[in-house]
């Protein structure tokens, strides 16, 4: 489904939480969404969900609005961090529900992930752990299969293997089945090698809208004598620099032909370093 933001802008009583964002996501991709404390992802997520209405400005799925439009939300699976499932209820009326309402539902992959994390059907919402509710919303998000499925920090209180599996899953998913994932996360470093594509927010505005490739050929390690290295990178995007015994690497970001002609050693950079980067530089 294509999703068009159009001069979205949000505010409330007077803070302004998204403004004037324009941006389009074309095709089912991993969208990674990131940006600082207070950056306006889960606005955005919300107004995407059909969940609240923008101050200004729209965005369209396939050229309709998804406020109040149940076609479209059957088509949106947003899962936040905690909080997504009434505290009354058991984990199996949970199921029934979302299975009911999404009409793309897979419960064979449902009761394959609920025996994958051990999930007791019968335990209610709020006798659950945080890593447990996690767990039931990663379930709920990858079994809806709905076309656009969003995690706007989905695992708080999961441990790292429990995060692992659902990476793995989520890819696995994927590669089986393309559909358009939007995830939120401040786990940079252990999700990025997922993302296709990477959007950043910085105060309410996208700051960065660029495919993963693309900022992987823009990335790069040079090494050599310090004075060279210094003179090359002199007026370049440094991420990082260390120094040895007269040597120097400097970690850049920029056109790496510059630096293979100038007769540096130059290597790539990990990706996970230079979203942190990113994030963290049009966060700043
Ligand atoms: N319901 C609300 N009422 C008032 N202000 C809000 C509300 N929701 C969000 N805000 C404000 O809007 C701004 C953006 O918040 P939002 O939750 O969208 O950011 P975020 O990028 O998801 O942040 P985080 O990474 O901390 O979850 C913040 O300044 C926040 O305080």
């Amino acid at each position: 489904m294509k999703i068009e933001v159009n001069g979205v802008s949000k505010t409330y009583k007077g803070t302004k939480a998204l403004d004037h964002v324009s941006f389009t996501l074309p095709e089912p991709k991993i969208y990674g969404l990131l940006g600082r404390n207070g950056a306006g992802k889960t606005t955005f997520m919300e107004i995407l969900s059909g969940h609240i209405l923008a101050t200004e400005g729209e965005i369209l799925i396939d050229g309709e609005n998804p406020f109040d439009n149940q076609r479209l939300t059957e088509s949106i699976c947003l899962i936040t961090e905690g909080n997504n499932f009434k505290k009354d209820l058991k984990v199996k009326h949970v199921l029934n529900i979302y299975a009911y309402f999404y009409p793309t539902w897979d419960q064979e992959l449902a009761d394959e992930l609920i025996k994958e994390y051990k999930l007791n059907l019968n335990a209610k919402i709020k006798a659950l752990s945080k890593g447990m509710s996690s767990a039931l919303g990663i379930i709920v998000g990858m079994a809806s299969k709905a076309p656009i499925t969003i995690f706007d920090e989905p695992y708080i209180g999961l441990d790292a293997a429990a995060r692992k599996k659902f990476y793995d899953i989520l890819l696995e998913e994927y590669e089986a089945e393309k559909r358009t994932i939007i995830f939120s996360t401040h786990l940079i470093d252990e999700v990025s090698l997922m993302f296709e594509e990477v959007l950043i927010l910085q105060d309410g505005r996208l700051a960065l809208q660029e495919e993963t490739d693309t900022l992987r050929d823009h990335a790069y390690a040079v090494s050599g004598p310090t004075a060279d290295v210094e003179q090359f990178v002199m007026g370049k995007e440094v991420i990082q620099s260390k120094q040895l015994a007269g040597m120097m690497t400097a970690y850049v970001y920029g056109n790496v032909q510059q630096a293979k002609s100038a007769g540096l050693t130059v290597e790539g950079l990990p990706i996970q370093e230079l979203m942190i980067y990113l994030t963290e530089k049009k966060g700043a």
